[in-house]
């Protein structure tokens, strides 16, 4: 793990909250009261909540469902986001998770038509096409429609919804477009949005906002950074026929993720068609007087530079940032740190004991099933007085690039620090999918196993089906599973998942003092 473990307020290490590849346990003793109760008519709501994305939506339904009068702000609906715009389901329902999945599901069919004529299938030739424009009509047909569907839910809820931006005034008040709301409790889930790099030419480039808006797919781009969103998109526009360039500044892609798993990755990605220039940073990007872009980066080591040309689009995945500017929060003494997220202790609380924080404005892991999880837990604290903590440990995710990933608990890189004596189990093969259909893509799988008391410590996957192989691996290692229960189950057949409990022999050992 190259991420410098550093300590939160919270007591967890900053290293563990970088996408749950480093799980760690809460630190004990923090104490936190519930905030004292008010005079009967002294608030307007038990709780207001700033932001109505995945946590702010399931907070304050189960606040509400747990007796509490709630109350939640959410900017005017907009499929790109702004200060101004946003729309209640937030990030992972109109601009993250579910768009991003639509266009993965839409891209995977042109691989699908090649497949299938290993398999013996003729497709008219010159028949297949793909309408852009139809694809995205129909997505953005979707998510206006999940947006009503969030917004039903929230009134089924019994959850007062206020159109508008929201801001805090003082520790009990929330002004939402002039008009001012006392709450004995403020929750902020305000979530968080693309950063651009401060280079010359970005404001020629895109980030996922526009990309899951483009009028027309491009034919040639570059994508500069290689975390979720880069790896994730280079996949999908690479399967829609874009030449794709992949640009970023590590020797592989995926930083903080098991280093064998990075390896795999990186060689599936290139066998898959991405063209990879790893080591480099991004100079600039340049507008060519024939109206395509052109970017330059400089590579990390003797700083050679290289310019790709005629690209029709640069895209930045380069990280998020907590959308907290202008939001009151310094004014009313809550604690920020130094990328602008809020400081909050195991419980989700700020050092102003009625203002709460979760999901991505507090930058620990950045994915929608967490803030649900601290949504919950800050509507137990708040409405039943039930001080509850969110567990972090063994939190699955998975990367839906081409191939997939998904991973829960360790890197080996991590459970050699944490355990010193490691039993790791691997398995690298063609899948029986890929055996006639010509596809060059192969599966890895990895068990990371502590030596000392054979636990289950960690488990990764690169391949088709990974993220729902996934999950159910999760539960058992949650559950503290060792190698002998995996090895003493039966494997469904034929599968790929069989291959986690019939992995038989040791690929290595890691031992502290060897
Ligand atoms: C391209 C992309 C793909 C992703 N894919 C996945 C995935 O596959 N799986 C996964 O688990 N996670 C994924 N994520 C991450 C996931 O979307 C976030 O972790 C999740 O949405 C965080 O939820 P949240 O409630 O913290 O914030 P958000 O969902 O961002 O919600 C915050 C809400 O607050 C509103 N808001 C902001 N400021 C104000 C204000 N002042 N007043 C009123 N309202 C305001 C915003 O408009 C927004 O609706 C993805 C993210 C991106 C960008
Ligand atoms: N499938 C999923 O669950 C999923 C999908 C997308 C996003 N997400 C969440 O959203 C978060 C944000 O995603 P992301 O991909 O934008 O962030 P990220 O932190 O995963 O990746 C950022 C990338 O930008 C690079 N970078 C940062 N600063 C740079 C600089 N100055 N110059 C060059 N490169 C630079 C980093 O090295 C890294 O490759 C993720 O951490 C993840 O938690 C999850």
């Amino acid at each position: 793990m190259q991420v410098a473990a550093k300590l939160t307020a919270s007591g967890l290490t900053r290293q563990c909250f970088r996408a749950a590849r480093m799980p760690c346990r809460p630190r004990r003793g923090l104490a936190t009261r519930v905030a004292a109760s008010a005079a009967p008519g002294e608030y307007d709501f038990d709780l207001f909540t700033i932001g109505a994305g995945s946590g702010g939506v399931r907070g304050s339904r189960f606040a509400s469902a747990y007796g509490a009068k709630v109350a939640v702000c959410e900017l005017p609906f907009d499929y790109v986001s702004s200060d101004t715009k946003g729309g209640v389901g937030g990030t992972c329902v109109l601009r993250g998770c579910v768009p991003k999945k639509l266009m993965v599901y839409a891209s995977e069919y042109a691989e699908e038509f090649k497949a299938a004529a290993g398999f013996g299938w003729t497709l008219p030739t010159g028949a297949i096409s793909h309408s852009w424009t139809a694809f995205i009509d129909a997505k953005r047909k979707e998510l206006l429609r999940l947006n009503n569907a969030y917004k039903n839910t929230l009134n089924n809820a019994k959850v007062t919804l206020v159109e508008g931006r929201g801001k805090v005034v003082d520790a009990h008040t929330v002004e939402v477009d002039g008009k001012r709301y006392r709450a004995k409790n403020i929750l902020i889930a305000v979530g968080g949005k693309p950063t651009r790099l401060n280079i010359p030419g970005a404001e020629l480039c895109i980030t996922s906002d526009e990309a899951l808006e483009l009028p027309a797919c491009p034919k040639k781009i570059a994508i500069l950074g290689s975390g979720y969103i880069a790896v994730e998109f280079a996949g999908i526009f690479s399967r829609f026929g874009s030449e794709v360039h992949t640009c970023f500044r590590q020797p592989t892609p995926l930083r903080g993720f098991d280093s064998e798993v990075r390896k795999f990755a990186n060689e599936q990605y290139v066998a898959a068609g991405l063209h990879l220039h790893p080591s480099v940073n991004p100079v600039s990007v340049q507008r060519q007087p024939d109206g395509k872009l052109s970017l330059t980066v400089k590579a990390v080591e003797g700083g050679a530079t290289t310019t790709l040309t005629d690209l029709d689009q640069v895209m930045m995945a380069t990280g998020r940032a907590p959308k907290t500017q202008g939001l009151g929060l310094e004014e009313a003494g809550v604690t920020m740190g130094a990328k602008g997220e809020i400081v909050v202790n195991d419980f989700c609380r700020t050092n102003v004991p009625s203002i709460w924080a979760i999901g991505d404005v507090i930058d620990r892991i950045q994915l929608t099933p967490v803030a649900l999880m601290e949504g919950m837990a800050v509507a137990k604290s708040v409405a039943l007085s039930q001080p509850t903590k969110p567990d972090y440990w063994a939190v699955p995710s998975a990367v839906f690039s081409n191939p997939e990933i998904a991973t829960v608990g360790y890197t080996e890189e991590a459970a050699a620090a944490e355990f010193g004596d490691l039993d790791i189990f691997t398995a690298s093969f063609k899948p029986m999918r890929n055996t006639i259909s010509g596809s060059p893509i192969r599966t890895f799988m990895k068990v990371v196993v502590d030596a000392n008391t054979q636990k289950v410590v960690g488990m990764h996957m690169v391949g088709a089906d990974a993220a729902e192989i996934m999950q159910g691996f999760a539960v058992a290692v949650k559950m503290g599973v060792t190698k002998a229960d995996l090895d003493s189950v039966v494997g469904i057949h034929p599968s790929a998942a069989e291959e986690f409990v019939t992995m038989r022999t040791v690929t290595r050992k890691v031992r502290r003092n060897a």
